[in-house]
């Protein structure tokens, strides 16, 4: 069935506006594709170098032009629990690859961070610059240039999205990527949110406050809120980059091992040498990523992909806008209630039905494209499956249940959670910024209310300990944004704002700053763009100025006269204290470079 007709349309604009992209971008990767092994381009002293400490076996593979190589490009470190089972995975790898016919060798390693770490520290204004940095540091292990083919081993955040602009950039080389899956199930999220809202009242110490996070992140695999992270494997799914049915297997399982093994052997053979060549910067186009914003909405995926989506989208040379992804919210219904946009987690999404039901609903009433190539073979609607451990250790699919297990978690596009997605674009006279109105009660989308303003989320903190956030307001914390701070997510505001919201004060939260995708039920205008620290709107906001946003119209305006607004001298801050420490002397250079956050905050596309 072809997408409907609005789909299709969004699609054609994108397709237009990509093609000055596009076009030398595809020229690219057809020239830098190989008919034999890549390797053969390198001398026998470059070649040895890269072979030396290969089995005698391998050696002779890698020696000759029949062999293809596979590049694992991994992110494992004991820091993030998600990345953790990482640790293992290249010999598994490494004994598929042989089994396949193969070599497989790793590549490199990249750097990964958790926002959950840094989360309210100085390091998260190095998070989201870490995505470009993730790339470049993959492009760094790819570019010995000994790979017929690549699988990518990456979950949070900042990575899956780096890795797949790494993907794009060697867009000649097929590219799997492979998951390590979800933590099982612990504290619920919501009970996690009750405790730290009575830590920040002084009801509860920090011993009992520590107990009740420490069982909600208890051990490996990725936290189980819908945040970035799960919206990434989301992603990597929907977009054909997992095999059908990989996102949400918990790690240290057989099924999780059969489905690495089952990667591994499908990367080596779609390379050039067979007879399915899939190199990535082809197999992802146009339809692909809005099949990627239709599972965002959906699913009430995080905001932020409202930059990493853009960037990710336009290193495979298309031209993605936050217009594109507002008015595909109109047109897709959110059909998950996973938390912040529920109760639920991920554990429970994949048992209600999962991804495969997820797609087999949106296919069936045409809101995503199935002719699409993926590294499946061709076609989405072979990804409408649900996945279970086969026989001597493989991989068995069958077809997505045609009802929801748990219809509280998943619902059908009959019956939606709500009609529209998760993900709004907010203009006015203020500049533009998003809002994730999926985990918003519907009655909280408009407020009009006096601002107070913030140029750092510890003032606000400060404020509310000080009992100095009194009735109706709308935070202005700005002087966050990609150039100023590197745009740390501001998501320690979301316990503040959550108890005073709780307590019947109407408030909500403008920034030109990030929040996390964890963060939900206060409405928030983010991303807003241009930032303070470039002369937009927000830096002339004054304490007091009356602020409407208005998520259901789309629009967020100072209500103040246009001429005595544009007359205002633009607030400065000083953000000295910004330029140093914890490694954020090392990223001046990102925040001098970096563009604007509806182009992705990138530093390499403006
Ligand atoms: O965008 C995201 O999903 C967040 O960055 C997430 O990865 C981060 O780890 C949260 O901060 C965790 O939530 P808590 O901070 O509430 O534990
Ligand atoms: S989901 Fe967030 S908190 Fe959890 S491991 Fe990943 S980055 Fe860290």
């Amino acid at each position: 069935m072809s997408a409907d007709s609005r789909i299709a349309a969004i699609t054609a604009r994108i397709v237009e506006r990509s093609k000055p992209y596009r076009e030398p971008y595809l020229a690219r990767v057809r020239a830098a594709a190989s008919k034999n092994v890549t390797r053969s381009v390198l001398g026998c002293g470059n070649l040895a170098h890269g072979f030396a400490v290969c089995s005698p076996a391998e050696k002779v593979a890698l020696a000759g032009d029949q062999v293809p190589n596979l590049g694992i490009i991994t992110s494992y470190n004991d820091m993030l629990s998600a990345h953790q089972p990482f640790e293992t995975y290249p010999a598994l790898i490494r004994q598929a690859a042989h089994e396949a016919g193969g070599v497989a060798q790793v590549a490199g390693g990249v750097p990964a961070m958790c926002d959950g770490v840094t989360q309210g520290q100085p390091g998260m204004e190095l998070s989201l610059f870490s995505r470009d940095l993730i790339a470049m540091s993959a492009g760094v292990g790819l570019s010995h240039n000994m790979f017929d083919t690549t699988v990518y081993l990456g979950v949070c955040d900042k990575i899956v999205p780096g890795l797949m602009i790494a993907a794009m950039t060697f867009g000649h080389l097929p590219a799997v990527f492979i998951p390590a899956g979800p933590m099982t199930t612990g504290l619920p999220n919501d009970e996690k949110a009750r405790v730290r809202q009575l830590f920040a009242e002084g009801k509860i110490g920090r011993d009992e406050l520590l107990e009740a996070e420490s069982k909600s992140y208890h051990g490996p695999g990725t936290c189980t809120f819908y945040g970035t992270a799960n919206s990434n494997q989301m992603l990597m799914e929907i977009m054909g980059f997992h095999l059908p049915g990989a996102s949400f297997i918990n790690p240290g399982t057989p099924l999780r091992d059969a489905l690495t093994r089952e990667a591994t052997k499908r990367a080596l053979a779609i390379t050039a040498l067979g007879n399915e060549f899939t190199p990535a910067g082809e197999m992802i186009d146009e339809r692909s990523i809005v099949n990627g914003v239709v599972g965002l909405h959906a699913t009430g995926g995080s905001t932020n992909h409202t930059m990493h989506l853009v960037a990710m989208a336009r290193s495979a040379g298309i031209a993605l806008t936050w217009q594109d992804i507002s008015e595909l919210s109109d047109t897709i219904p959110l059909l998950a209630r996973v938390y912040p946009n529920g109760l639920a987690d991920v554990n429970h999404f994949h048992a209600a039905g999962g991804m495969g039901y997820l797609i087999s609903q949106l296919l069936k009433h045409g809101l995503l494209h199935d002719d699409v190539r993926t590294v499946f073979g061709q076609g989405l609607s072979s990804y409408a499956i649900d996945v279970k451990l086969g026989e001597n250790g493989t991989v068995a699919r069958e077809p997505a249940p045609v009802h929801s297990h748990d219809p509280k978690v998943l619902s059908t596009v009959e019956h939606p959670f709500q009609q529209s997605g998760g993900l709004k674009m907010l203009t006015g006279n203020l500049g533009k910024a998003v809002i994730k109105i999926s985990a918003v009660k519907p009655e909280r989308h408009v407020i009009e209310a006096p601002a107070k303003i913030f140029h750092d989320q510890t003032e606000m903190q400060t404020a509310f300990k000080d009992g100095k956030l009194e009735g109706d307001f709308i935070a202005v914390v700005r002087f966050q944004g990609p150039k100023a701070n590197g745009m740390p997510e501001l998501h320690k505001l979301t316990t503040v704002l959550g108890i005073l919201q709780d307590r019947g004060q109407k408030v909500a939260l403008i920034t030109d700053g990030r929040m996390s995708g964890a963060s939900g039920k206060v409405p928030s205008a983010i991303h807003m763009t241009p930032e303070a620290m470039e002369g937009g709107p927000i830096a002339r906001i004054r304490e007091g100025d009356m602020i409407r946003l208005d998520a259901t119209s789309g629009t967020i305006q100072v209500i103040i006269d246009a001429a005595e607004f544009a007359a205002r001298a633009p607030a400065e801050a000083d953000l000295s204290a910004n330029e140093f420490g914890m490694g954020r002397e090392l990223f001046a250079p990102f925040r001098a470079a970096v563009g604007t956050a509806d182009q992705g905050a990138s530093v390499f596309f403006h």
